[in-house]
């Protein structure tokens, strides 16, 4: 890279610092793409000329709003509502939705920013955006949960529509919500407007495989990586984090590929259970009873459960973070190569810290990050618009296997960028590179808006 080029990209992210004071998960999402664009601001000076990076990193809109519900016992709570609309270049607003405690604007900032390369990854016609609020809703009734996404969606219909910003789910956010979500937008627009939302339920416009679709592409990313290295799941110990919707269908397509899971986790706690994960369990625990995974040594005397342990000291071949941002730092990565983890590939966003992502590139591990591993739930997401549009219906078989090409392609794509720009191997140059591009060369296609 030349000192021009350097210089250019640190004063861009200085800027991001300033005006976008206290956001850190912003910051850190921001860092990790700018740290591989030197070399093409070198080779393509006229994505400077354009200051696309600049306005990459400056969402097209933000939108923060009061959310007033009423409990059970009828006292009122206030929550507040974000929704970031970071870039329209390719298609409508598309991301997902979370529901947690810790959502502030600079989380939602980071998944915003990351959903936009994620989703010029897939190849398919989708911007960026992303919203959530700090709603809990753990411990909460069915109707709490109604009333909190009535009111939620009671102002976010004034902000979405299929050809606007479609929104979707994550934590938090299952199939639950988004039915009490579409219910309160389809009442108050008088229109059913099937493509407002993804991850609907399958008997009132939703997609097969939406629900798989993360874990399982996350997995295919993997695979791909394990057969660039003459290399499979066949015989791997695995271990997976978390136990929601990504971990349990990272799991189910491990164990399909005949890899084992050995070790799980929720935020209580890791189950490790040697003979490999009872996924049956699992799913009766988390996706029917919203149970704690503590539960699953009442069924199963020979696992093991660890209060507030450490799932990356379980040790493994190979590891999929599926939980959260920041939940594997640089020594959970030393400990995992040390005990043999010869690849990583991440269903959750951003869930290894920069120190963790160094630890695997020196040590030359298979590293998929998120924007590229996890882009199989949005890219279903799109599959499940395209049906909506075409008032279709597609079988479990043809969706699978059209996500199943989606993630080899992107496997193909990260590699080839990072291959034309020196860094051979390094999913997470080539991943920042191929997103970027696509969206840069829609830019300037578009003129300056
Ligand atoms: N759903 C999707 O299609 C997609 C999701 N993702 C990403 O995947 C990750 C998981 O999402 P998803 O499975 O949908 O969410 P869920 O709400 O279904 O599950 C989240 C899981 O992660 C655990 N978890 C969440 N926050 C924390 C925390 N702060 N500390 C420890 N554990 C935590 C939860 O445990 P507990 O229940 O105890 O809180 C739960 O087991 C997120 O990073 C999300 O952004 C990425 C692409 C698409
Ligand atoms: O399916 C979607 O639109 C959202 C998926 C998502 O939120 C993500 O990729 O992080």
């Amino acid at each position: 890279m030349t000192e021009k080029a350097k210089k250019q990209i640190e004063e861009i992210y200085h800027q991001v610092i300033a005006r976008n004071p206290g956001e850190n998960e912003f910051h850190q999402a921001v860092k990790e793409v700018l740290d591989s664009l030197g070399p093409v601001l070198v080779k393509y000076p006229h994505y400077a000329e354009h200051k696309i990076i600049e306005r990459i990193c400056e969402p097209e809109r933000q939108i923060i709003f009061r959310v007033p519900w009423e409990d059970d016992r009828g006292e009122i709570h206030i929550n507040r509502g974000f929704r970031v609309e970071f870039n329209s270049a390719l298609g409508p607003y598309k991301g997902g939705l979370r529901f947690h405690e810790s959502v502030y604007l600079g989380v939602i900032k980071f998944l915003g920013f990351e959903q936009i390369f994620k989703n010029a990854l897939t190849g398919l016609p989708i911007g960026g955006g992303k919203g959530g609020s700090d709603f809990n809703p753990k411990g909460k009734s069915d109707s709490e949960v109604m009333r909190f996404c009535q009111s939620f969606m009671t102002e976010l219909s004034r902000h979405i529509g299929e050809k606007t910003d479609v929104p979707a789910g994550d934590i938090g956010v299952g199939s639950r919500e988004i039915g009490y979500l579409f219910g309160q937008y389809k009442r108050m627009s008088n229109t059913y407007e099937s493509g407002v939302l993804t991850g609907k339920g399958l008997a009132w416009g939703g997609s097969k495989v939406r629900k798989e679709a993360t874990g399982y592409g996350a997995v295919y990313f993997v695979d791909e990586m394990l057969k660039a290295r003459n290399d499979s799941f066949e015989g791997k110990t695995c271990v997976v984090s978390g136990s929601g919707n990504v971990a349990i269908y990272t799991i189910e397509k491990i164990h399909q590929l005949g890899g084992k899971v050995v070790a799980l986790s929720d935020s209580g706690g890791v189950i490790y259970h040697e003979k490999g994960i009872d996924l049956d369990l699992v799913k009766q625990l988390k996706e029917v009873e919203r149970r704690r995974i503590k539960d699953y040594c009442n069924y199963h005397k020979d696992a093991e459960y660890k209060p507030n342990g450490n799932v990356w000291e379980v040790p493994c071949q190979v590891a999929m973070p599926s939980a959260t941002e920041n939940e594997l730092d640089g020594k959970d990565a030393e400990t995992l190569v040390k005990n043999g983890c010869i690849a990583v590939g991440e269903g959750a966003n951003m869930p290894t810290t920069p120190e963790g992502i160094k630890v695997f590139q020196e040590a030359r591990i298979a590293y998929g990050p998120g924007k590229a591993a996890n882009a199989g739930g949005v890219a279903t997401s799109a599959l499940e618009m395209q049906q909506n549009a075409s008032r279709d219906s597609w079988s479990f078989s043809y969706t699978e296997e059209r996500l199943h090409k989606i993630m080899i392609n992107i496997h193909r794509d990260c590699l080839e960028a990072a291959q034309e720009f020196g860094a051979s191997n390094d999913y997470v140059t080539g991943a920042n590179i191929a997103g970027f591009k696509k969206v840069a060369d829609a830019m300037i296609a578009l003129g300056l808006i």
